[in-house]
């Protein structure tokens, strides 16, 4: 089965009102790659996930940036996947670098964040990476499979997940990885994924890219054999978004 080009755009945290209007407009007048070509998800920070669900053009799809590892109760400033389910939220995205350093999450609250969020209907895009000094000690790989490995203890069904390789040292730095260096994670990360869970959850599962991409380097980098796609941050707040979510063609014409 041929796996679906997925463009997401992580607007972190940024934006005001006006500007999330202004970046809706744009989407929705872009002339894109059809569905069946390319799946889009705009993640606007929580407080914007109302308005651009009601005025983002219907192909495209919206996604949290993160919810609660469980049941929503007394956990003051915390969102939950049930109420990400009854806005009708498709989207989470989890384990993001920035989280991950910012507030410690760990390997394991991770997977139990993604186990919860499946289990309640959202699909998800899962953040893994290394930092620069991991990568300079030769650890890539190791610490890739340690945060692939505590979402696989925990999830027994693939399909509503994406994941996402974000090296840490490529973003927001404008030090994009290379195709080469890209395309070595995500076949190791699909190796991985074949030994440890199914040979059809690594035929399956979309591995996209994260950190630098923009309107100039996506089509090398959506050429790479196992690179699906990508997650994008800062560049998806601006026009070349648009240039990003048409490198689908690329997977099309190869
Ligand atoms: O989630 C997106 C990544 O953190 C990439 O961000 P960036 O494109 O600004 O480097």
């Amino acid at each position: 089965m041929a796996r679906k080009f997925f463009v997401g755009g992580n607007w972190k945290c940024n934006g005001t009102a006006e500007e999330v209007k202004k970046i809706v407009n744009t989407l929705n007048e872009a002339q894109v790659p059809s569905q069946d070509v390319v799946e889009v998800v705009v993640s606007p920070p929580y407080v914007f996930l109302p308005l651009v669900k009601s005025t983002l053009r219907s192909d495209f799809y919206v996604a949290a940036q993160n919810c609660w590892v469980k049941k929503g109760g007394a956990f003051t400033g915390e969102v939950s996947a049930e109420m990400l389910v009854n806005l009708d939220i498709p989207w989470v995205i989890l384990g993001h670098s920035e989280r991950r350093a910012l507030l410690n999450e760990s390997n394991e609250f991770v997977g139990d964040k993604v186990a919860y969020a499946l289990a309640q209907g959202l699909k998800v895009i899962a953040c893994v990476g290394e930092t620069l000094e991991q990568r300079e000690a030769g650890s890539t790989m190791d610490v890739v499979a340690a945060q692939t490995k505590a979402i696989a203890d925990r999830v027994s069904n693939w399909s509503n997940v994406v994941i996402a390789y974000e090296p840490v040292w490529a973003i927001g730095t404008g030090k994009v990885a290379s195709p080469a260096q890209a395309q070595e994670v995500h076949d190791e990360l699909r190796k991985w994924l074949a030994k440890n869970v199914s040979d059809d959850v690594a035929a399956t599962t979309r591995i996209i890219y994260g950190g630098s991409v923009n309107g100039g380097n996506c089509k090398e980098l959506g050429g790479q054999a196992d690179v699906d796609g990508f997650l994008v941050g800062g560049a998806s707040l601006k026009p070349e978004f648009i240039d990003i979510i048409k490198a689908a063609e690329v997977k099309k014409s190869a």
